[in-house]
């Protein structure tokens, strides 16, 4: 019997397309959301990961992704909700919109999926199944700029925990709360300085430190709910 696919929402491009490329190296088939068609889907593809459209800015796009999902597998071995917006306050009439928007991405997603998809996960014939939330250090110290984006990713946290007691012990639901993993695009050596000074290890490590924690998880059958600080020691300084 073939292995049952892993998830992640959102993997077109950095974390989840790192992790993405590295699980199947590690011989696991792998299917990744994405919102925007882009050239680099094709290499994915041609690595043979399963690549499914989804908005979840909207209920709708949240269930419409779900409903191709099963139309793609009858099993999964892990789901990893990695989809987000690093959107900014907005200040003025769309201040709510973002806020909406936010929560559908960061809660109502990882919500719907994880309620739909448990027969999924507990088709897969493997011992181990895995739901694992993308954070951010941000949850414990919210954030002045990106309050919208903080709030909803702690949503998410707190839902590590509901689900986890509720999936025992057929599921193991984790978390990983990253902080500054790697760079943007436009980002300039001033502003990685300032990024790397905020951790007591600083450095901006790029995304084989998510990996490495998203491995760990995936491989222990007695950790769930809790999450993995990936923030080289941010609480520190
Ligand atoms: N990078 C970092 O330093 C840090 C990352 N994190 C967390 O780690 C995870 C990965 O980070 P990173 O790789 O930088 O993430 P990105 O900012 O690259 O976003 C990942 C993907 O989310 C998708 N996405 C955005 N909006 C929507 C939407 N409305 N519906 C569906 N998908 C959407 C995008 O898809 P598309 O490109 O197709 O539009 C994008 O490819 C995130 O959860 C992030 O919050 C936390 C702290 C630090
Ligand atoms: N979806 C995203 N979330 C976050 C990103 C990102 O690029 N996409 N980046 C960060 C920053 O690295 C922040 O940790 C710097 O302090 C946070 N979340």
């Amino acid at each position: 019997m073939s292995a049952s696919p892993i998830l992640i929402t959102g993997g077109a491009q950095r974390l989840g397309r790192h992790c993405a490329e590295r699980l199947v190296d590690d011989g696991h088939p792998v299917i990744i959301s994405y919102r925007r068609e882009r050239p680099e889907l094709a290499t994915l593809r041609e690595r043979g990961i399963v690549t499914l459209p989804a908005d979840f800015a909207t209920e709708a796009g949240i269930l419409d992704f779900f409903e191709r999902l099963k139309a793609e597998t009858r099993s999964l071995r892990a789901i990893v909700h990695n989809a987000s917006d690093w959107a900014p306050d907005s200040s003025g009439p769309e201040a709510g919109a973002t806020f909406e928007r936010l929560f559908r991405i960061h809660m109502l997603a990882p919500y719907l999926i994880n309620l739909h998809a448990r027969e999924l996960l507990e088709a897969c014939s493997e011992p181990q199944r895995d739901i694992v939330h993308l954070t951010d250090y941000v949850v414990q110290k919210g954030s002045r700029k990106h309050a919208a984006y903080a709030a909803t990713k702690a949503g998410l946290d707190n839902l590590t925990l509901s689900f986890a007691a509720m999936y025992a012990p057929a599921i193991q639901v984790n978390a990983i709360a990253p902080a500054m993993i790697m760079l943007n695009e436009g980002d300039d050596e001033a502003y990685a300085e300032k990024a790397r000074a905020k951790s007591a290890m600083e450095m901006i490590p790029g995304p084989g430190v998510i990996y490495q924690s998203l491995r760990y998880l995936l491989d222990n059958r007695y950790v769930t709910g809790v999450t993995l600080p990936v923030d080289g020691g941010r609480h520190l300084r």
